[in-house]
């Protein structure tokens, strides 16, 4: 008989555990949570019901029981039966008075998020119902039974009832009123920050630290966005019971053969708190968790797979919407760089994109959408790789207590706490044998994970996804951030948007073996620019000494390029010119300081702020300041050729270009360090590496090892300071671009490309005769004519009238001087015009 016994045990056994296994799994959930938001929901309307019905069952429900209620059929008026009459009269009249009807609310919140529908946080939730119940049972109890004695309604429930009562005898009436205000404010105060300005703005003239409270608020939203957030002490509490929970239900199940090491692991779990993995939050891109289940391995309750969500996008934007400002030119005489604030006052602000006021932003249906339905995730790879993964640490003796995985588009993070006692050296040795039980390239170990407790092993998929530029540049998180010079590169591992300001890099150094994505990378950086910058405030100096693969930009040079005057093409290809315009971008850069340093401001920003707002005076050479962009392809190739030549500006322009808006990225296919010297290392803290084929090569450009162990097709490491992000990068492919150039180019442009300016090297600046007369500029009669009419030697009225650049205009002048038709400069004020009439002027121009 014994063994018939045991076997209805077993086969109990086996019925509870797959009830257990239902209950656990999503439907199980989703189930539950709709029997709990319709239990709410009962209890709800029970309680409704109670202010019409209540005083008719009041008599036949209080201190009654409830199972003779149902026995003898009592005639019930509630609506809801005598449940609800039971609960309301219990819940209302017996504890928290009307406010308890925060609890079925609360408890639909319950339900809802067993069924996955996210409202509010279930502590938040708790935290202000608990507030709600104990607040609004006093203050029921205190205000409402003053106004409606006489109602078979206990206002505030007993609970408020006594302690109205014992805070009126300890306070007194005045008392309870300002207990209650108080509470009110404070708790306002603790789940909202923002209602702090709401009470100070009722303080007339006590409202000045506003501005902190939202910076307060800022940086605490940003940094919600870059810190992962930490698991809460109820949230590891609740994790570890849960895993508790698990854990024993999976000992009782198992037939006792297969039980394994593993359940020994997560019984111990619970005491090495510390190896609890926190669950990866972030506030930009919700998490969806998947845990899979095999009630054979306990570690497989425990493995959660955890699938990046995809960022929505947004619809595709065809036209920014730009303050069209008709702004009066600056006419002021002005001796002074800088103009009086009324003056200012008077004036619309200056607008510097007025003159292409009428441009549109490349359409996002110009990216190519990449099909990736039915490239879900693989959960057998998944579950295999795990598998893998635990067997070759624990052929080395290295058993692990946790095991989770993050799937990314390309590469899936697995993030092991290993047992206590396990030296993590052992592990980062072990990376070219968990390589080979994987049988994949491109394993990374990454131990211990920064910030994390836990080690990393990044294991290319199968099947990586393609990024798209289009889905980087859809994404909410770049359409609405306000970066100076935004750069959408590519999505991390957890597939959110990987995004940084070049502004604030500020240069950037990219390196790569051939084919690994470098090209691609370029392009995506400057196809986020175009997407974001309009030409007014974004000019882009483009060196390629391949030849081809800048020239797709050739098209966009009157919107967006920068050149040397003398330049036919913007793209530079020749290296002697790469010198040329390094030297002239160093005077650019020091044009620039002295502005800034005439205008008193310390930044670009502020300057071309306050040129906006016409505090800078034009006829002082003042001028809107657009961002430049130098990027040089190939920059071992210009080192080879041109060594110190270009070392030096390059140096120059990365130490101190920052503040006035200039940026450099360069790129390289052989980081080495004859061409990454250590000058240029220092002064490029940024860089992205793709795969190289070196450990050697991966410390020239990181500083460490792992970008030899990428694997290609984009992916690329990217480092900022000690923080390294591995990232897939955005695919743009060139006829994408090219659909964006055209774009762009078919668009009414400036008259010529942004010129540099000329470098005059120190020995040439002060020599007689530097301005060469026999290559008068096409404009020079005309610009002569205009200053001797006016008879005003002034460089702006040539830039005014003619449409040109600053420079070009301070050239024409610098010809006028030579030709004897105007004089010397005279600090602020316009030169001395030495020719009185037309007639004269046409009797000097013949005879130049
Ligand atoms: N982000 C990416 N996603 C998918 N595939 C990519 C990505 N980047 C590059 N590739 C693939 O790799 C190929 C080579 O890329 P790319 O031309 O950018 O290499 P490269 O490093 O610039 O090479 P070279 O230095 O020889 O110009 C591309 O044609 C493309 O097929």
């Amino acid at each position: 008989m014994p063994p018939k016994k045991s076997k209805k045990k077993k086969n109990s056994a086996k019925t509870g555990s797959s009830i257990l296994r239902f209950l656990r799994s999503e439907r199980g959930h989703f189930l539950i949570g709709v029997c709990v938001v319709f239990i709410a929901l009962y209890m709800l309307i029970g309680m409704i019901s109670f202010f019409f019905t209540g005083a008719a069952d009041q008599s036949k429900v209080v201190n009654k029981n409830f199972i003779d209620l149902i026995i003898h059929k009592q005639d019930i008026a509630n609506w809801t039966g005598v449940g609800g009459a039971f609960v309301a009269e219990g819940l209302i009249n017996k504890y928290f008075g009307i406010f308890a009807m925060i609890i079925p609310l609360y408890i639909s919140i319950i339900g809802l998020r067993l069924m996955g529908i996210k409202t509010i946080s279930l502590i938040k939730g708790f935290i202000l119902s608990a507030f709600v119940l104990i607040w609004g049972s006093i203050f029921s109890s205190f205000i409402l039974t003053k106004i409606f004695p006489d109602s078979h309604v206990i206002w505030g429930g007993s609970h408020g009832y006594i302690l109205e009562q014992l805070l009126e005898t300890t306070v007194g009436s005045i008392g309870v009123v300002l207990i209650i205000v108080m509470l009110l404010v404070v708790f306002s105060v603790i789940t909202k920050k923002t209602s702090m300005d709401f009470y100070r703005n009722k303080f007339p003239g006590a409202n000045k630290e506003n501005g902190d409270a939202e910076l307060i608020d800022d940086i605490e939203e940003t940094e919600d966005e870059i810190v992962e957030k930490k698991p809460s002490i109820i949230a590891r509490f609740i994790n570890l019971f849960k895993k508790k929970v698990l854990a024993d239900n999976d000992q009782e199940e198992d037939d006792g053969e297969q039980q394994d090491v593993e359940i020994d692991l997560i019984n111990s779990y619970p005491e090495n708190d510390v190896a609890e993995v926190p669950v990866v939050t972030r506030s930009i891109t919700p998490l969806v968790e998947k845990p899979l289940r095999n009630t054979n391995n306990a570690l497989d309750d425990d493995f959660e797979i955890v699938i990046p969500e995809e960022e929505t996008y947004q619809a595709p934007r065809t036209e920014q919407a730009r303050p069209i400002i008709t702004a009066p030119p600056v006419t002021s005489s002005g001796e002074s760089d800088i103009l009086d604030a009324v003056d200012g006052e008077e004036m619309e602000e200056y607008d510097p994109t007025k003159d292409l006021s009428q441009f549109q932003f490349p359409s996002m249906e110009l990216l190519k959408v990449y099909d990736t339905t039915g490239k879900g995730v693989d959960m057998d790879e998944q579950k295999a790789n795990k598998e893998k993964i635990i067997n070759t640490l624990r052929n080395y003796g290295i058993e692990i207590t946790n095991i989770k995985a993050t799937v990314g588009p390309t590469i899936t993070l697995y993030e092991i706490v290993p047992q206590a006692g396990v030296r993590i050296s052992k592990i980062r040795n072990l990376e070219d044998d968990i390589a080979l039980s994987l049988s994949a390239l491109g394993i990374r170990i990454i131990a211990p994970m920064p910030g994390k407790g836990t080690i990393g092993i990044e294991v290319p998929n199968k099947d990586p996804q393609i990024v798209s530029m289009q889905s980087v540049i859809a994404s909410k998180r770049f359409q609405e951030c306000a970066y100076d010079l935004p750069v959408a590169l590519g999505k991390t591992i957890t597939n959110e948007i990987f995004m940084f300001d070049l502004c604030k890099m500020p240069h950037l150094l990219v390196a790569g073996a051939t084919g690994q994505g470098k090209s691609v990378g370029l392009n995506a950086i400057i196809t986020s620019l175009l997407y974001k910058k309009h030409p007014a405030e974004m000019k882009m100096v483009l060196v390629d000494p391949k030849m081809v693969e800048f020239n797709i930009y050739s098209t966009i040079e009157k919107h967006y390029l920068a050149k040397l005057p003398d330049a036919e093409k913007a793209i530079i290809t020749d290296v002697t010119k790469v010198t040329q315009t390094l030297n002239s971008l160093t005077k650019e850069m020091d044009d620039r300081y002295e502005l800034l340093m005439a205008a008193n401001v310390r930044t670009i920003k502020e300057y071309n702020e306050k040129f906006k707002k016409r505090r800078l005076n034009p006829l002082k050479g003042h001028r809107f300041l657009p961002y430049i962009v130098v990027i040089i392809d190939e920059f071992g190739d210009l080192i080879m050729t041109a060594g110190k030549e270009i070392e030096m500006p390059i140096a120059r322009i990365a130490q101190k270009a920052r503040a006035v808006g200039i940026h450099m990225i360069i790129a390289t296919q052989r980081p080495t360090t004859n061409i990454i010297t250590g000058t240029i290392k220092a002064n490029f803290p940024a860089r992205m590496a793709f795969r190289v084929t070196s450990q050697i090569d991966s410390r020239t450009i990181l500083d460490m090892s792992g970008a030899n162990q990428l694997i290609g097709r984009g992916d690329m490491l990217f480092s900022q300071g000690s923080d390294l992000v591995r990232i897939q990068c955005a695919f743009v492919d060139t006829p994408e671009v090219e659909e964006i150039t055209q774009y762009i180019g078919k668009q009414q442009g400036y008259a010529h490309a942004f010129e540099l300016p000329e470098f005059v090297s120190a020995n040439d600046e002060d020599k007689p005769g530097a301005v060469d007369l026999s290559d008068k500029d096409p404009l020079f009669e005309e610009a002569a004519r205009l200053i001797v009419v006016h008879q005003q030697g002034s460089t702006s009225l040539i830039q005014r009238k003619f449409s040109i650049g600053y420079n070009r205009a301070g050239r024409l002048m610098d010809q006028l001087e030579a030709a004897g038709i105007v004089g010397p400069t005279q600090g602020s004020k316009p030169r001395d015009v030495l020719i009185a009439d037309e007639y004269s002027l046409e009797q000097k121009i013949s005879s130049i």
